[in-house]
């Protein structure tokens, strides 16, 4: 068993190192914790999430990750499966982007928090559904929480007292030696997640969403205002930027069973 990546940060981190991570990644100018992190990345994930190749081989991407066996079940499961996400076009508006943007970059450095995936700084607004309608109005708030409805094509998740619990937040992306350049592999504990992209890909370069499902490592393409809704179960990650910023409102809708 390796130690995690905390366990060597506490071991080794000394300015030396410092450094030494940011000699070492290919992707200049990016904060000193990601640089580090990226060290310790396993190559075939290295290749997938800083170079974007589609094209490496999704067992060797999921053997190479750390997680529970029983995450590891469901994640090949959802590797297998063909209808675990889909991207839906147009569920927020342009102007209804632009409002969650400006929030964002209003809030953001005063609200920044560790994100649970990779102990890096999150980068993330949270925001609970009051004030998500307060922003875009109730409408929108609508047409978000229909989309797990979508993909699973059932009438019943239809409303919004289907689920039990939805965590939402806005992020923003960057390479810069302040803020996130990438999201790690990793799966949602949640039943669906709905991922909104609040810009255009072509606003930037890198920072795609990657999803491990229909047996190879799909890369979502997406315009303002699109919705992809995967589940929990999927091993998804958002790539390397390479320019520009990139925001995004995810949804985590949680359900008692
Ligand atoms: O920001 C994104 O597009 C993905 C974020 C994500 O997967 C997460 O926070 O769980
Ligand atoms: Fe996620």
């Amino acid at each position: 068993q390796r130690p995690g990546v905390g366990g060597f940060k506490r071991l080794q981190k000394c300015n030396a190192q410092t450094a030494f991570w940011q000699e070492f990644s290919t992707l200049d100018g990016i904060d000193e914790e990601f640089a580090e992190q990226q060290w310790y990345l396993p190559s075939v994930v290295e290749r997938a999430l800083i170079d974007e190749e589609s094209s490496v081989n999704p067992h060797h991407l999921l053997q190479s990750l750390d997680m529970s066996t029983k995450t590891r079940e469901q994640a090949l499961g959802a590797l297998a499966e063909s209808d675990a996400i889909d991207t839906y076009s147009s569920i927020l508006t342009r102007d209804e982007c632009y409002i969650l943007q400006t929030y964002l970059l209003k809030n953001v450095e005063k609200e920044l928090g560790i994100d649970n995936v990779d102990d890096c700084a999150d980068w993330q607004v949270n925001l609970d559904v009051e004030e998500l309608e307060r922003l875009i109005g109730s409408h929108a708030v609508d047409r978000l929480f229909q989309v797990p409805s979508l993909l699973e094509d059932d009438p019943a998740i239809d409303n919004r007292s289907a689920f039990e619990r939805v965590g939402i937040f806005i992020r923003v992306y960057e390479r810069s030696p302040q803020g996130r350049p990438w999201m790690p592999f990793h799966s949602d504990g949640n039943a669906w997640t709905v991922n909104v992209a609040l810009n255009d890909d072509a606003d930037y370069e890198g920072g795609r969403l990657m999803a491990l499902t229909d047996g190879a490592l799909q890369v979502v393409e997406r315009g303002q205002g699109d919705a992809t809704c995967h589940r929990g179960s999927v091993y998804h990650a958002v790539s390397a930027m390479k320019r520009g910023k990139r925001y995004s409102m995810i949804l985590f809708f949680h359900t008692d069973s």
